[in-house]
């Protein structure tokens, strides 16, 4: 019999509970007992609701209030110096996650520990908590066993699960050395944490487990043979410790390609791999695993809100049950689910306004029936197939998905829609000539202090409690407000605020064709935070200009440069659910016309600075290197296509945040605009070492302050940053600005930062070269 199964279901909760409890624990309104009954109660449902939708192996332990890979840390006692002394418990755990800071009382000294460091999990836009390890780490279980526990606390319930535990080689290799420990080699602590992995195992088939799931995501990603090695001697190791578990190595996010070589001898009772990521694997693997292994399919879009198309996904399971046998096929989703909103339960207004698209959704509760309708339809029951079909077969060739003026305009793209008219150094000529600017010019990265006041009138807009024009003279109002206080500090080139956005994906979301909202698809991102991407279910095109107004209005107020404001098709794509039925690269291009019109549009309007943010260029990137050429190729014509259709005399800026630069070089320089404002200002500054030696010679501004902290910088900080940048970058090519934009900052430390800022551009002026 085929197993209908599941790598883990959100944490987050139908009606995003965990953030609610765990932010009311953070502002002292709740006790820690109610946070952990809010959680039971949760883990319960959940268990509960999976297995009401016909799974038969059910995870546990997937649950987390803050990050499953902290959780993982703290339950084999990888607490950093600095939080040891802190009691354990929630608070210390949240604070490695977040950091603390509490003023001195009398009794107590002040305390103020930085977080651990926060990264993005793989190419997804969930951040994860990387482990620190000492050259002297030691491993133990503590008192609380999470995964244990979880597993203990679903038997009482009556509901037999699959543990899932981080495998010991993700863990350490995901993970950093701690900055008392440089050069650490992980690998090396292997030996010290395995016995702790064993001593786990055995608790857990002590308490009746069976099957076990070990996530071992590095194997998606190129990996030495060496490293390779020590997975063939892990888990030789670990299953002969642990004889009557069945251990399931779960991969996901890509291809294990050559990395499945240890499988087969490695003692392992099966594994599970990504299957709408990488479907061309099936066959690799399963000449790659032995005779009785089972492999786990991961059909299920586990990363995307679309239906399955559950023919299709039953002809790959098929395939499986023929070579190896219906008792040696598990069926699943691609990844963990934690990347998919809960349920559709709560999608009222899109079941009611838009019941045709609704049809084709499929969140997390959905999912799981698609995993039991695979099963059964392997087990030759049909009845879902068949409702499931003509759901498919509706999306396929419904008239709101295609619209053919947008694809014979992408059919007629021609490579000098891809290039500007001269290259940098001329344009840079034209530009300082048109538009005189003094040296190491200032400018933001775009938006000022989202207040209470713009989200209260913004919240009133949405009710329908103010109308139009009473919404537009709010904004107007702080548009004009911004502009002023930069003059007052002396920038040189403004930008409007960004008041009107909410979310600079989901403004220009909502102006497009081709995408809807839902209410409630949140997923996780980081901690408590979620994120509720809009969705591309047909093709983007623009209906009219969406940001010009408030750009024009902006530079009416003003005799300095006022530099118009988008985001980049890249990132729009990336912060989207994208629809799966035709290439991301399609899609893509056709948000870069979109942008390309607006960019247009602008220009006619006088704006001769504009920006078009590509933040989320670098996540895009695929996990395996030789993928990154096919996606820096189309990602970079996007941005193309999207900036060069102006005049010589226009200055085209990007931005980019979050990023190890590392890797795409070429793209960026590739990407020909005439500034780059980059995340710099914790940084290293050799990273900009790298850009000249790749070649880079347009303008730069490499952030001189962190806006993620309140921290006021004085100049002379500033200002020391900026003399190291000029060791690496020409003074007529420096700009001076922050990290990013300034949304989530109060106005009082904007001011004082940026007056500061200001200080260090004249500093620098007054120095002659
Ligand atoms: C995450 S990048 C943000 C860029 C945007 N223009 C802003 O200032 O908020
Ligand atoms: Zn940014």
């Amino acid at each position: 019999m085929v197993q209908a199964t599941n790598l883990g279901f959100p944490r987050i909760g139908a009606q995003r509970e965990t953030k609610k409890i765990v932010e009311s624990f953070w502002a002292g309104k709740v006790t820690e007992q109610a946070v952990d009954e809010a959680a039971i109660k949760l883990r319960a449902e959940n268990w509960q609701l999976q297995k009401a939708q016909g799974l038969t192996q059910i995870p546990s332990g997937d649950f987390s209030f803050y990050d499953h890979v902290l959780d993982h840390s703290v339950m084999f006692n990888v607490i950093p110096q600095r939080f040891r002394h802190l009691p354990d418990g929630h608070e210390r755990n949240f604070a490695i996650g977040r950091g603390i800071q509490k003023p001195a009382t009398e009794t107590q000294e002040k305390v103020d520990i930085e977080a651990q460091e926060m990264k993005k999990w793989f190419d997804t836009n969930y951040h994860y908590i990387v482990p620190e390890f000492e050259a002297n780490q030691t491993f133990h279980l503590g008192a609380q066993i999470k995964t244990l526990q979880e597993f203990n606390e679903a038997k009482a319930l009556g509901i037999h699960t699959r543990p899932v535990v981080l495998g010991p080689l993700s863990f350490l290799l995901l993970g950093k050395a701690a900055k008392n420990s440089p050069g650490l080699d992980l690998i090396t602590l292997l030996p010290k944490v395995l016995p702790v992995y064993e001593e786990l195992f055995a608790k857990l088939a002590q308490a009746g487990a069976d099957w076990i799931q070990v996530d071992e995501p590095i194997l998606a990603l190129d990996q030495p043979s060496a490293v390779i090695a020590h997975f063939r001697e892990t888990y030789t190791r670990l299953t002969a410790a642990a004889p009557s578990l069945k251990f399931l190595i779960a991969t996901y996010f890509g291809r294990i390609d050559s990395n499945v070589s240890f499988i087969k001898d490695s003692g392992v009772a099966g594994l599970h791999i990504d299957l709408v990521r990488a479907p061309e694997q099936l066959e690799h693997v399963i000449a790659n695993i032995n005779n009785t292994q089972v492999l786990s399919l991961g059909l299920i879009d586990g990363r995307n809100i679309w239906k399955t198309n559950l023919a299709n996904a039953l002809k790959i399971a098929q395939t499986a049950v023929q070579a190896l046998g219906s008792d040696r096929v598990f069926v699943a989703p691609s990844c963990s689910l934690l990347h998919t909103p809960v349920t559709l339960r709560f999608e009222k207004r899109l079941a009611s306004k838009s019941p045709e698209l609704f049809d084709w959704l499929a969140y997390s509760e959905e999912k799981c029936k698609e995993v039991q309708a695979l099963n059964n339809g392997v087990e030759s029951v049909q009845a879902e197939l068949a409702d499931n079909a003509r759901s498919i077969e509706a999306r396929r060739t419904s008239a709101h998905t295609t619209n053919s003026a947008v694809r014979q305009r992408l059919e007629a793209i021609v490579p000098d829609q891809l290039r500007r008219r001269s290259v940098f150094p001329e344009r840079q000529v034209k530009q300082h000539e048109a538009n005189p600017l003094p040296e190491f010019p200032t400018t933001t990265i775009g938006s000022f202090p989202q207040t209470k006041e713009i989200r209260l009138a913004r919240a009133k807009f949405t009710k329908g409690e103010i109308n139009d024009a009473a919404y537009y003279d709010f904004i107007k109002q702080e548009i004009a407000f911004c502009v002023q206080e930069q003059e007052k500090l002396g920038i040189d080139v403004l930008v409007h605020g960004e008041a009107e956005r909410n979310d600079m994906v989901a403004y220009f979301g909502e102006r497009l064709e081709g995408y809807i909202f839902s209410e409630n698809g949140w997923i996780a991102s980081y901690g408590s935070r979620c994120v509720r991407p809009p969705i591309i279910f047909g093709d983007v095109h623009r209906v009219k200009p969406m940001t010009v107004t408030e750009s024009v209005y902006a530079q009416s107020l003003t005799k300095k440069l006022m530099k118009g404001m988008l985001t980049g098709p890249v990132t729009c794509l990336q912060w989207s659910f994208v629809r799966d039925d035709i290439p991301r690269s399609v899609v893509c291009t056709q948000l870069a016309l979109a942008i390309r019109d607006e960019v247009a549009d602008l220009e006619k309007a006088n704006i001769v600075h504009i920006q078009v943010d590509e933040p989320a260029i670098r996540e895009g990137l695929p996990l395996r290197t030789v993928d990154f050429d096919f996606y820096l190729q189309w990602a970079v014509d996007a941005f193309l296509l999207a900036t060069t259709g102006v005049k010589d005399t226009t200055v085209i800026h990007t931005h980019m945040c979050y990023s190890d630069f590392q890797d795409i070089f070429q793209a960026i320089i590739r990407m020909d605009a005439d500034v780059l404002t980059i995340e710099n200002s914790k940084s290293d500054m050799r990273i900009l070492g790298a850009f000249s030696t790749h070649g880079y010679t347009a303008e730069i501004g490499p952030g001189v302050f962190d806006i993620h902290s309140p921290r006021v910088p004085s100049t002379q900080e500033m200002k020391e940053r900026a003399d190291a940048m000029l060791k690496y970058i020409p003074r007529r090519n420096l700009w001076i600005n922050p990290d990013c934009g300034l949304k989530t900052r109060g106005w009082k430390e904007v001011r004082e930062s940026l007056s500061n800022m200001v200080a260090v551009a004249e500093a620098l002026r007054a120095s002659k070269a």
